[in-house]
């Protein structure tokens, strides 16, 4: 079996000195990371950090002033397709035809990526089954709650098997009670299907299982660590507390 490509850190995404300007705003100040397989990477920012000109570079919509991105150890500006074709994105916005059933939403995304017949139908079963939604095939989307569909979005991400999974606000306009259920099936869904997964949130609860937080701020990484390194170095007793520090200094180790 051959080996899964790696980049230059060994990690499935890497991130290096990623800048972007919007006129004099700095959206991005020399932004690095990396993000491993198997585990979920945080980006935790307030609103204007720099989360989604991140997520806009990370898929091509947008083009960074300075820095590289590697994804598999390709470099993306040489290879976009193909890095592409190795991520699947969950953005805030829906993407589900509501007036059509479950599996024809499906299907039609997988027919988009070139999966047709028993090899689609199979995908499908396989990753609805894998979020508890197997028997929700023939339902109309519009019937379902907002949960639900989320959880279908990401089944439908799922569907070209990614390596990288790129999550901007998955849970934006859910329930405490559904926010927690997505949040336990994507970590889960990270650790079984060895994918590398980027979360980014301003929702601190959602990201305390995270192998690291990357915390962004006004474009910069002003943290990086696992959740406990982060509470430690900054002297605070919780993740929210760590965060808020952080994110009001601009700065580690200020106390909380
Ligand atoms: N198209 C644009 N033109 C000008 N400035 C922009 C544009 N898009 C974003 N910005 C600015 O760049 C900075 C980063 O914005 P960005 O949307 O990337 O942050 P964010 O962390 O995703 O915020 P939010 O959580 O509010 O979506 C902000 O100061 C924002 O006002």
């Amino acid at each position: 079996m051959s080996q899964p490509a790696i980049t230059r850190s060994g990690a499935a995404l890497d991130v290096r000195g990623l800048s972007k300007s919007y006129g004099r705003i700095k959206a991005l100040d020399d932004v690095s990371f990396a993000a491993e397989r198997g585990s979920v990477t945080a980006l935790l920012g307030l609103n204007g950090a720099g989360k989604t000109t991140l997520f806009q570079i990370l898929t091509g919509l947008f083009v960074a002033d300075r820095g590289t991105v590697q994804v598999l150890g390709e470099d993306f500006a040489a290879r976009p397709t193909a890095a592409l074709a190795s991520m699947g994105l969950v953005f805030q916005q829906q993407v589900l035809d509501l007036d059509l059933t479950v599996m024809h939403n499906l299907a039609f995304y997988a027919g988009l990526h070139g999966l047709r017949g028993s090899v689609a139908r199979d995908a499908i079963a396989s990753c609805l089954g894998q979020l508890g939604l197997g028997d929700l095939g023939p339902r109309q989307v519009r019937e379902l709650s907002g949960g639900t569909r989320r959880k279908i979005e990401i089944a439908r991400a799922l569907l070209t098997t990614p390596e990288i999974l790129l999550l901007d606000e998955p849970s934006s306009g859910l329930d405490t009670g559904s926010r927690r259920a997505l949040v336990a099936d994507l970590f889960t869904l990270a650790r079984e299907r060895d994918i590398a997964v980027l979360w980014a949130t301003h929702l601190v609860q959602e990201i305390e299982e995270a192998s690291k937080v990357i915390v962004l701020h006004r474009g910069r990484i002003v943290a990086e660590g696992s959740p406990s390194d982060l509470m430690a170095r900054s002297g605070s007793l919780t993740l929210e507390a760590a965060f808020l520090s952080v994110a009001r200094t601009g700065q580690e180790g200020a106390a909380a």
